[in-house]
């Protein structure tokens, strides 16, 4: 209702029109008496009793310029009229209707697309984006058809035109009337187990139906793994088993449809014969005129017709319903979806907490490599090891010092929807304003979902982040938080949209001047190769920007974030497809900014520089301060993640490239032949 709302003036002309239409369609039958008993008064059907014959309907049609009709041209005259007027009438709502359809389908669209922008991850994490894209094309289109239909076209109209008929009978003759509406109680029990059970099943359609976009849009954006595993034939047919159960669906729906319609015509049919039945020997009894007996027909016609359309009309309620329903879910958070559901877990379990985190080995053992499950099993043992933060001044941490950029963690939980282990666990870590904080450790430990939780796209079950003092709002919009308080990211998958380069680099501004583009693509190390590209910075760069290399996306993502000149930038693994030169230059482009910054990365370069290196694994911190620092602490896990030789494997960037490579560690590093090729493990 609220989506339809601003169309008001649209809608009471529609029905206004409506009104007027099925009024002159009312009509037709009354001229069309009027003219049978014409014809018969001037001798056309001549017969006993035929003069004294009574039409009660005759003066009910509207009269002809003011004077009742007497002659047959003025009668054929008022006829075409009704024809006429109902035509344009019938023209005009079916223009507004459709009309009205489209803006509602549109405004929904919209609407929706909207609400679905502001959900956090955890409900895109839980989502099948086949669904998502379903609800928002096919459901929607279903809703504005059958408002479209059942406004003007079939359902109100022809509502109407039937309670319009059976009002003209009635004044004619109650006992016709009475036949006629002693079937449609029964008719309308019908049509209401149409509308409920086809919208179940139309439910299930749309759900199957959903399931095959999505693995069809998903099977064919990883087409090239289908191909190189020479899957094809067992995709194809995955897909057309689905197909074929949504299939399966609608010849039910179908079927079901068919016995309804003819049970309902057959319906409609004895109520004609009994009708022309009753009425016949009314008029042998010479107790109404032909011409009644003709209009009560056309009125009952129209009754039949106009219920089948009721009846078809309902049938499709019926899929809106289901439409409806899948659309309604979207707006409201189910269970599974919505983090509060989690949220509330979290918090009646709160107490079980900390004996659950004394309890719990690291859940992620099982997805590293060996090294990585040492680095595990080694965390507890470490974990009491873990040097001493630099802590922030209380008027830091208070957020009353006025700086950009300082970021506090507080012991912050969270797991993601349906999972058991806690993919984050009383994490605390406060970055200063303007320091380089590295996240590192092993692969699952938990870094890219520090990441996200800061930016807002998931929220914390406990604990708060305070960015410059103020909590972060969980009822603030997926990542609006972020923006807000001018952080930038560059994550992991460096994801572009289809669109020009220069509409990439300003995606967050969409305003920027082409300096301000030329700016932030020189700073990423992009500018050179955008300019090589077919129409440098106004070249296309394809859907999810398939047209460029890795690292070309990697660079552009990066300059689309130095652009914003954010005073947090959080960096997840940037620089992990980039060439040595490139990672070189952009690690020195983000040094020399003055955001605080946040770093997820692999390579031992860009993490020794860093003010602040956090080791996080099994979701919380387990060793943190600078290099030289972690370096030092004997049996720690950083030390191990340097010295171990079956983990300098991951390191990929030589400590020589590093021009503190002079200082004490740096020259040890270089010293030993697995570290020279060193990084972080991912
Ligand atoms: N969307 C998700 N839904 C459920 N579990 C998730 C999701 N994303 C990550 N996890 C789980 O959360 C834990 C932490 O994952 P996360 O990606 O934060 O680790 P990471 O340290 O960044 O790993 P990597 O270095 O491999 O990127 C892992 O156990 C992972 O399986």
């Amino acid at each position: 209702m609220e989506t339809l709302r601003p169309d008001w003036p649209l809608l009471l002309l529609t029905t206004v029109v409506l009104v007027a239409t099925i009024a002159f369609t009312l009509c037709f039958p009354l001229v069309i008496g009027e003219v049978f008993d014409l014809v018969r008064a001037n001798g056309g059907l001549a017969g006993e009793g035929a003069a004294a014959a009574i039409n009660p309907f005759a003066g009910l049609a509207p009269a002809t310029a003011g004077a009742p009709p007497t002659s047959f041209t003025a009668v054929m005259l008022k006829l075409s009229a009704c024809l006429v007027l109902s035509a344009t009438g019938n023209a005009m709502v079916s223009w507004c209707s459709s009309l009205l359809g489209e803006r509602f389908g549109h405004r929904l669209r919209g609407w929706l697309m909207g609400t679905l922008m502001a959900r956090d991850q955890a409900f895109f994490d839980a989502a099948s984006k086949g669904d998502l894209l379903s609800r928002l094309t096919l459901d929607v289109t279903v809703l504005q058809n059958t408002l479209a239909d059942f406004i003007g076209q079939r359902g109100f109209r022809s509502m109407f035109e039937v309670v319009g008929a059976l009002a003209m009978i009635a004044l004619q003759q109650p006992l016709l009337a009475f036949v006629t509406l002693f079937i449609t109680p029964a008719l309308s029990r019908l049509l209401r187990a149409v509308v409920v059970r086809s919208s179940a099943i139309i439910y299930q359609r749309q759900q199957v139906a959903a399931k095959a976009l999505d693995f069809a849009s998903e099977r064919l954006s990883q087409v090239q793994t289908v191909q190189v595993f020479a899957q094809e034939e067992r995709e194809t047919g995955a897909f057309r088993d689905l197909s074929a159960c949504g299939y399966d669906m609608a010849q039910r729906y179908a079927f079901f449809q068919g016995i309804v319609e003819g049970a309902g015509r057959l319906a409609v049919n004895v109520g004609t014969v009994a009708l022309l039945g009753l009425g016949g020997m009314l008029v042998i009894q010479n107790r109404i005129s032909v011409g009644a007996l003709l209009a009560v027909n056309v009125f009952n016609l129209f009754i039949s017709v106009g219920l089948s359309s009721v009846a078809a009309s309902l049938g499709e309620l019926g899929k809106a319903v289901g439409a409806l329903e899948r659309v309604a879910e979207l707006v409201v958070p189910t269970a599974a979806a919505a983090p509060a559901a989690d949220s509330a877990n979290a918090v009646a379990s709160s107490n079980s907490i900390s004996s659950e985190t004394r309890a719990a080995a690291p859940s992620h053992s099982s997805s590293g490599d060996s090294g990585e499950q040492a680095l595990v099993a080694g965390i507890s043992g470490v974990a009491a090891r873990a040097l001493e933060m630099p802590t922030p001044n209380s008027t830091n941490g208070s957020g009353s010092s006025g700086q950009g950029g300082q970021v506090e963690f507080r012991d912050v939980w969270f797991r993601y929807p349906g999972a058991e282990d806690w993919a984050v666990k009383n994490f605390s870590l406060t970055l200063l304003p303007g320091q380089t904080v590295a996240l590192v450790g092993p692969s699952g430990g938990g870094k890219s979902t520090i990441a996200a939780l800061l930016l807002g796209l998931y929220h914390p079950l406990q604990g708060t982040i305070l960015v410059n003092g103020q909590p972060l709002d969980p009822e603030d919009q997926a990542g609006g938080s972020a923006a807000a308080v001018g952080m930038a990211a560059v994550l992991q998958q460096a994801m572009l949209m289809s669109g020009s380069v220069r509409e990439q680099i300003s995606y967050g501004k969409p305003d920027a001047a082409i300096e301000e583009v030329l700016e932030a693509a020189s700073a990423a190390h992009a500018d050179k190769f955008v300019r090589q590209l077919p129409n440098g910075y106004e070249t296309e760069v394809g859907e999810r920007g398939h047209a460029l290399s890795g690292g070309q996306k990697q660079r552009l993502a990066i300059a689309r974030a130095l652009l914003l000149h954010p005073t947090i930038l959080v960096l997840d693994e940037v620089t992990s497809s980039l060439d040595v030169t490139s990672e070189r230059y952009i690690s020195d482009t983000l040094r020399s900014l003055a955001a605080t910054k946040l770093i997820i990365a692999h390579r031992l370069s860009t993490v020794r520089r860093a003010d602040v290196i956090a080791v996080v694994a099994g979701g919380m911190v387990v060793e943190q301060g600078s290099h030289h620092d972690l370096l030092r602490l004997e049996g720690g896990i950083y030390q191990r993640l340097v010295n171990t030789a079956d983990l300098g494997a991951f390191w990929v960037h030589s400590g020589a490239s590093d021009s503190s490579g002079s200082d004490e560690e740096g020259g040890k590093q270089q010293q030993e032949p697995d570290a020279a090729a060193e990084a972080v493990p991912a």
